[in-house]
């Protein structure tokens, strides 16, 4: 967690400009009051003008300034800030990175949404909200209360006390009635963006099923849930600005008691000196307000920094190969595939097996088998048995035992990226962006032209169903709900040639189409397959003619 703040706060150089304009504009605020009580004060007994006119510049200049300089810090801090959160932000996303997506299987998708969009930007109120305003009015309640003291030390001491108690008493209300509303915001808001994405996303599960209206009750329990912690603290901060008003009140009381008898005393306070030590008090409460609202931010911005390190891992699992121990550090990252792997490298695997982040046994075991380039294995085995966990270790999401060679290369020597480059993967359920065919296929290669893209389309079958559709630019639905399991399955093998992998890895390609459909698919990719020389591990259920494929290899039972 402090990490996270530390990254969430400033450099000094960036947050300083912003500190100094605020110290000045609260100073300033301070001394406009000053200044003008005694200017008026003073103005009333008729002294030659040029007695009051340093007073009259004073009082221009103050309150020019306290605008202008609240007007630069807010500019300044800001700046530092949005500034550090970008840099916050990409430093977190660059930290989760590479558990996707071996490793994010067991978080929810909105509360992890919550934790990176809502909580990342709540730690932007650290240095605006926490850090600057108690910088800020710890530096100017001294500056007040040392100025009162010059003019009647029992002035000075009485403000510094009433400060002390007002503190205390708006810290102690606050905190007991709403902390723990504060410490809880984050987490609830979390739960309530999961419960609503959950919902959203299973709505026609929901409904068929009967469990809409429960799963609804379930969603307005949770938003309770927050309105009830907002309420809260609304009332802890409602609550400490009405002791604070208090306190002003009566410290302005006590400068009238001590000031009073001071007017005729030995002190020999001046009207104009009386009329100040009455009247600060009230300016420097009002700054004085800030320092239990920073502290109940700050409750908030530690439980939302708390959540943010909690989603960034300190370290990646073992299960998962690091993105860059193994890249060369002075080396361009392609430098390797140059070196050691061809652009159709020969893949061996020898007794390879994995295991998945959290698991103690491992998904899939004891594998050996080999794929040249032009060769098209059929790799089968029943449910459970590891196939898709193969799949995702051959590109590397996981990490591997035993053997895994491209060109003789050992896999866990080259950077993960790298073995990407040559071996790609058609996953079980495509994952299909909510933009057009176009955008879907250029992601995989963004130089390609609209006939490369026609060309490609025509290749897997679907030429006719896009200009049918519209063209490139026909969209496919929210994860591809426009668009039926086949077709999904045949825009991602389109995204897999465009890409030119070397060794394409399908896996089960034929899990949402019917038989016949199945049949014609499974040829299409193997047909495109060995026209392009490129080796293939089809992974079905379903079987396979024995003139598509090269070699079979039957994984044997889920590993125990
Ligand atoms: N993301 C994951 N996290 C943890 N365990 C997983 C994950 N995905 C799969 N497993 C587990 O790994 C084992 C192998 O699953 P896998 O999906 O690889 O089998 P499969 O042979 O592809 O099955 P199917 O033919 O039904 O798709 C199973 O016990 C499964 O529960």
């Amino acid at each position: 967690m402090r990490a996270v703040l530390r990254l969430a706060q400033p450099p000094a150089r960036r947050f300083a400009p912003g500190l100094a304009a605020g110290v000045l504009s609260a100073v300033f605020a301070v001394a406009l009051l000053a200044s003008s009580a005694w200017l008026i004060t003073r103005a009333a007994e008729q002294p030659p003008v040029m007695f009051l006119s340093m007073a009259v510049v004073g009082v221009r200049a103050f309150a020019l300034g306290r605008s202008a300089f609240r007007y630069l810090e807010r500019l300044a801090s800001h700046d530092a800030a949005f500034r550090q959160l970008a840099d916050l932000r990409v430093g977190i996303f660059s930290r989760i990175l590479p558990l996707s997506p071996a490793g994010l299987g067991g978080t929810s998708r909105g509360d992890l949404l919550s934790r990176l969009v809502r909580d990342v930007d709540d730690l932007q109120d650290f240095p605006l909200r926490v850090v600057q305003p108690l910088a800020t009015a710890g530096i100017l309640l001294s500056v007040s209360v040392v100025g009162v003291w010059l003019v009647l030390p029992a002035a000075g001491v009485t403000l510094a006390l009433a400060l002390l108690v007002a503190g205390l008493i708006a810290t102690v209300t606050s905190s007991a009635l709403s902390a723990r509303s504060e410490r809880q915001l984050a987490p609830l808001r979390g739960a309530l963006a999961g419960e609503v994405l959950e919902v959203v996303e299973n709505l026609d599960v929901l409904s068929a099923f009967g469990a809409l209206d429960a799963r609804l009750a379930t969603l307005a329990a949770a938003d309770d849930r927050l309105r009830r912690a907002s309420l809260r603290r609304s009332l802890g901060v409602g609550v400490q600005g009405a002791v604070l008003s208090l306190f002003a009140g009566l410290a302005t009381v006590a400068a009238l008691q001590v000031g009073i008898p001071a007017l005729s005393g030995p002190a020999g306070l001046s009207g104009p000196g009386f009329v100040v030590v009455v009247l600060v008090p009230m300016a420097v409460f009002e700054v004085f307000g800030m320092i239990p609202l920073a502290l109940g931010v700050w409750r908030q911005v530690r439980s939302s920094a708390a959540r943010v390190a909690t989603a960034v891992p300190t370290s990646v699992p073992t299960e998962i190969p690091a993105e860059s121990v193994t890249e060369p550090t002075d080396a361009p990252a392609d430098a390797m595939s140059t070196t050691s792997v061809s652009a159709h490298p020969v893949l061996e695997l020898t007794d390879v097996g994995a295991r998945w982040p959290g698991s103690v046994t491992p998904a899939v075991t004891g594998i050996t088998l080999r794929l040249a380039p032009g060769d098209r294995v059929h790799l089968a085995g029943p449910s459970g048995a590891g196939k898709t966990t193969l799949a995702q270790t051959l590109v590397r999401f996981l990490d591997y035992t035993g053997s895994y060679r491209l060109d003789g290369v050992e896999a866990r020597t080259l950077a993960p990226a790298e073995v990407r480059r040559r071996v790609g993967l058609c996953e079980q359920r495509p994952w299909l962006f909510d933009d057009s065919i176009r955008q879907n296929l250029l992601f995989a290669r963004t130089t390609a032209t609209d006939d490369d893209l026609e060309a490609v389309l025509a290749r897997v079958g679907l030429g006719e169903w896009a200009a049918k559709r519209g063209g490139l630019d026909a969209r496919v639905g929210e994860r591809g709900a426009l668009v039926s399991g086949g077709q999904a399955q045949r825009i991602a093998l389109a995204r897999a040639l465009l890409a030119d992998f070397a060794v394409l890895i399908v896996d089960e390609p034929t899990a949402n189409v019917d038989e016949a459909q199945g049949d014609v698919l499974v040829r299409d990719i193997l047909v495109t397959a060995a026209e392009d020389g490129r080796a293939v591990l089809l992974i079905s259920h379903t079987p396979v003619p024995d003139d598509l494929i090269t070699a079979r290899v039957v994984v044997p039972g889920p590993a125990r």
